[in-house]
Formats: structure tokens, C-alpha cells, sequence
């Protein structure tokens, strides 16, 4: 059998810094890069703008697995397209976040995306973030992270994010809203938010973003003996 390309899982709860340490990891060692969570965050796009009935599972299923979607991680951040249309701004609006946090809980929902995520798997490697990578997706990466942090810290990390933006929302609201969707990711019976038993865990709160890296490039390096 040809070799499989490695797979590095960086799981953990929304603001934990997942995405960005993702991105840094993969332009470092020039592996591929899925953004898990932005899947589910095009599938409730792609719901909303069917009209579909989001508790209606076998038709949100149908509109994931029909998708036509690409990724550009060239840039700054990850441009998203769906059906030709860019839509990087529109999948991080918060009706979207929540809409997806719904559809994320529905096991036909994952399974049609379950052969979409392991396609993002080539060589020299991959690096893949969200909730269930180690869990579920690549059971068999040989570099599995839970990254996590506060509550408290997360909301601080959302709400500077949003000012930068020139958003104005309430960090009690943030909170709020982190706590929320921390529940119900974990609760949900398809591929809870859980550390796999192989994943290093590794607590962001009081640590800076070149910190968390660092941390991550010696495991890999460690385990992948690069
Ligand atoms: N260790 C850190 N210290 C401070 N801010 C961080 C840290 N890691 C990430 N951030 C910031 O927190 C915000 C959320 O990070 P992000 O990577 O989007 O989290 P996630 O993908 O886990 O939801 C971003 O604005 C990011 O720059
Ligand atoms: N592998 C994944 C990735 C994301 N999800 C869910 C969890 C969230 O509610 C949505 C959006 O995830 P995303 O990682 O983009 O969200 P955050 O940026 O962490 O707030 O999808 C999931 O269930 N499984």
C-alpha cells in the first residue's frame, strides 16, 4: 500500500486559536490545510440560501455532499467559494455560525462530509483543524493536539477580534455565547468535541500565539522526525 501522508489534528473549542495556529503550521512545514469547521459553516450557507428546513437532515445532508466548493489558502486568511461565489466574509456572519453549530450536530450532516475532509489528506502532509479530527476523521494521525483556553479568554480573543473589525458586541454576550456553543459541541451525541486518547493537550490561556507554535513545531518534529 503507498504510504499515507501524515496528518497533523489540531481539535479544541471555538477561540482556542485552532485556525490560526493551523495556518501557521501548514505554510511552515508546506502541508495542505482544511479548516473542518468552515464545511459545516458552508453547508448551513448552502441551506440557508436552498431555504432548506435545517432540522430536515436527510436534505441539509443532500445540499453537503452536492457542494461545489474551493479553498484558496494563499492569502492571509482562507477565501472560501461556494458555487463560484465568494463567500469568506458570509460563512463567519453569526447567523451562520449558529445555523452551522446546527447542522453540525446532525450524523447524516457528518457522514457526507466525512470523504470530503480525509480528500484534503496529500503529500508531504496535512494539517486539520476542528472538533473531531483526531476523533474521528484521521484516527490514525500520528500528531493529534486539543487545544484549549478559558472561556473567559476565548470571549477576550473574540471580542478584540471583533473591534478590529469594527464590530460592537458585549464580551458578557461573547461569553455567553462561548459557553453556549462549548455545550452543545460537546454534548451532542455524533462526534462530540473530546480530546482523542493519543492527543497532547495543551492550554493556551497564558500563552501568545508564537508560543502555542512553537510548542506544536517541536511535537512534530518530535513525532514526525523532521
Ligand atoms: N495564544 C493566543 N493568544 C492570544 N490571541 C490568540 C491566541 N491564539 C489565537 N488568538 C486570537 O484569537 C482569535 C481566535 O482564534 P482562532 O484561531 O480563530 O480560534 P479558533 O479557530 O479555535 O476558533 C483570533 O483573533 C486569534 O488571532
Ligand atoms: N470538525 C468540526 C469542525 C467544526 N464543527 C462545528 C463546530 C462549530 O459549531 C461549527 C463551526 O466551526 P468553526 O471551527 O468554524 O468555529 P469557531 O471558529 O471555532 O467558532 O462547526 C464540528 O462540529 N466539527
Amino acid at each position: 500500500m503507498a504510504e499515507q501522508a501524515p496528518v497533523i489534528t489540531i481539535d479544541g473549542p471555538s477561540g482556542s486559536g485552532k485556525g490560526t495556529i493551523a495556518k501557521l503550521l501548514a505554510e511552515k512545514l508546506g502541508f495542505a490545510l482544511l479548516d473542518s469547521g468552515a464545511l459545516y459553516r458552508l453547508t448551513a450557507l448552502a441551506a440557508i440560501r436552498a431555504e432548506a428546513d435545517l432540522e430536515d437532515e436527510a436534505d441539509v445532508a443532500r445540499i453537503a455532499s452536492g457542494m461545489d466548493i474551493f479553498f484558496d489558502v494563499s492569502g492571509e486568511e482562507v477565501a472560501v467559494t461556494l458555487d463560484e461565489d465568494d463567500v469568506t466574509r458570509a460563512i463567519r456572519m453569526e447567523d451562520v455560525s449558529m445555523a452551522a453549530s446546527r447542522v453540525a450536530a446532525l450524523p447524516m450532516v457528518r457522514a457526507a462530509l466525512l470523504e470530503r475532509q480525509r480528500a484534503f489528506r496529500k503529500m508531504p502532509g496535512l494539517v486539520a483543524d476542528g472538533r473531531d479530527m483526531g476523533t474521528t476523521v484521521f484516527p490514525d494521525a500520528p500528531v493529534k493536539v486539543f487545544l484549549t483556553a478559558s472561556a473567559e479568554e476565548r470571549a477576550q480573543r473574540r471580542f478584540n477580534q471583533l473591534q478590529e473589525k469594527g464590530v460592537s458586541v458585549s464580551l458578557r454576550d461573547l461569553l455567553e455565547d462561548i459557553r453556549a456553543r462549548d455545550e452543545r459541541d460537546t454534548v451532542r451525541s455524533a462526534s462530540p468535541l473530546r480530546p482523542a486518547g493519543d492527543a497532547v493537550q495543551l492550554d493556551s490561556t497564558e500563552l501568545t500565539i508564537s508560543q502555542v507554535l512553537d510548542t506544536v513545531l517541536e511535537l512534530v518534529r518530535d513525532r514526525l522526525k523532521m
